[in-house]
């Protein structure tokens, strides 16, 4: 495109123009609620002027890049492990052998890799997407780092010109593949506003939450939360089995209850049978509680469950399971049980 795809309508309808959930979305999104930072949408139509570049095609990165495809948007992607743009290509996108190459060539970059250390050697390191920026160019980094990292890649970017906005997503495998994450911005609002659009492609909500910074640490609270009520259903289930109770039933009963979570209906049954196919990687789950607990420590308050938690974490990776969905680390808690009874 330069412009993605414009289903024209006019702003006396705005509820026409609202994406249609769950489904292949066309790129045409509502701008009046870009500087709100209740994560609704409403207002008139807006069109997204430009080349999109997609850094990092993991779990995550792939269908958020499809999904742009899909909008109409002009894509053009790059990930260190080559075969994976295979996909994105046969979908239409763009292909170009560095960040720095992705960068130069788009008017707007988004990076969504493992953890701090790829997300800074993807924008800053030799080859880097800061190597391709310029004043006018956007730079979106959706990785969950922590706020000391997006500071330092903010501040390598907006050295170019180019301006910086941090936006991690909250939702896993499948909200991506559905356009349904939580964006969890923060950093330059014009170039939220103008990226704005795409965000709505690839989610269901956004929030802009100041400066830099604050939307990593968003995430990593959201996260650490998540980290350790996962590990409370798994002590939950392992106790239900081991005095007698049918497991499936725990599930069916926390899901009528005031404690119900999507995530324990997803991933209980599943848990239940041993097996755990991986929508969020354990060895994620485990940095973002690090990562939570140096955030913790930064403003001296004690997070004593997440602690314990990240231990258990910790454990799982040790007995290979890095790679496994997050929900795996029922297994180290099963190890330490069995432990305890020799
Ligand atoms: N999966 C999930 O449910 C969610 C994940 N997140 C967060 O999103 C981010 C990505 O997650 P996800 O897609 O699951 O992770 P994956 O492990 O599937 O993908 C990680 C990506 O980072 C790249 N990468 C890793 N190390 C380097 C490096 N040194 N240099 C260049 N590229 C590198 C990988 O490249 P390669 O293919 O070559 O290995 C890959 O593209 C993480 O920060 C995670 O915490 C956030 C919300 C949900
Ligand atoms: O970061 C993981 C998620 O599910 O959100």
């Amino acid at each position: 495109m330069a412009a993605a795809a414009f289903l024209g309508a006019s702003r006396a309808a705005p509820a026409l123009l609202l994406p249609s959930r769950g489904l292949p979305r066309r790129l045409l999104v509502s701008a009046a609620s870009s500087s709100s930072s209740s994560g609704e949408g409403a207002g008139g139509v807006v069109e997204f002027q430009g080349k999109v570049g997609f850094l990092g095609l993991g779990i995550m990165g792939a269908p958020m890049a499809s999904n742009l495809i899909k909008a109409g948007c002009d894509v053009t992607v790059w990930n260190r492990t080559k075969s994976k743009c295979d996909p994105l290509l046969s979908l239409g996108a763009k292909y170009e052998p560095s960040p720095a190459g992705v960068a130069s060539s788009c008017d707007v970059t988004f990076a969504m890799l493992a953890d701090p250390q790829s997300a800074a050697e993807v924008a800053c390191g030799a080859n880097g997407a800061a190597e391709g920026l310029a004043p006018g160019k956007g730079y979106v980094d959706v990785s969950t780092v922590d706020g000391a990292t997006s500071k330092l890649i903010g501040e390598h970017i907006t050295s170019t010109g180019a301006s910086f906005l941090e936006a991690p997503v909250s939702g896993s495998k499948k909200p991506a593949e559905d356009g349904l994450l939580i964006f969890l911005t923060a950093g330059d609002e014009s170039l939220y506003k103008r990226v704005a659009p795409l965000l709505d492609v690839m989610g269901k909500s956004r929030f802009y939450l100041g400066d830099v910074g604050n939307g990593a640490a968003m995430k990593l609270v959201v996260n650490m939360v998540m980290g350790s009520m996962m590990v409370s259903f798994s002590e939950g289930l392992l106790l239900s089995e081991n005095v007698g109770l049918d497991p499936n039933t725990l599930v069916e009963v926390i899901s009528q209850g005031a404690i119900s979570a999507p995530m324990f209906s997803l991933k209980g049954p599943s848990m239940v049978k041993a097996a755990y196919p991986t929508a969020f990687p354990l060895k994620h789950q485990q940095k973002d509680l690090r990562l939570a607990l140096a955030l913790a420590e930064s403003v001296s308050q004690p997070i004593p469950t997440v602690a314990a938690a990240n231990e258990l974490y910790k454990a799982a990776k040790s007995l290979g399971l890095a790679d496994h969905d997050f929900k795996a680390v029922i297994e180290a808690l099963k190890a330490k049980v069995e432990n305890s009874q020799k």
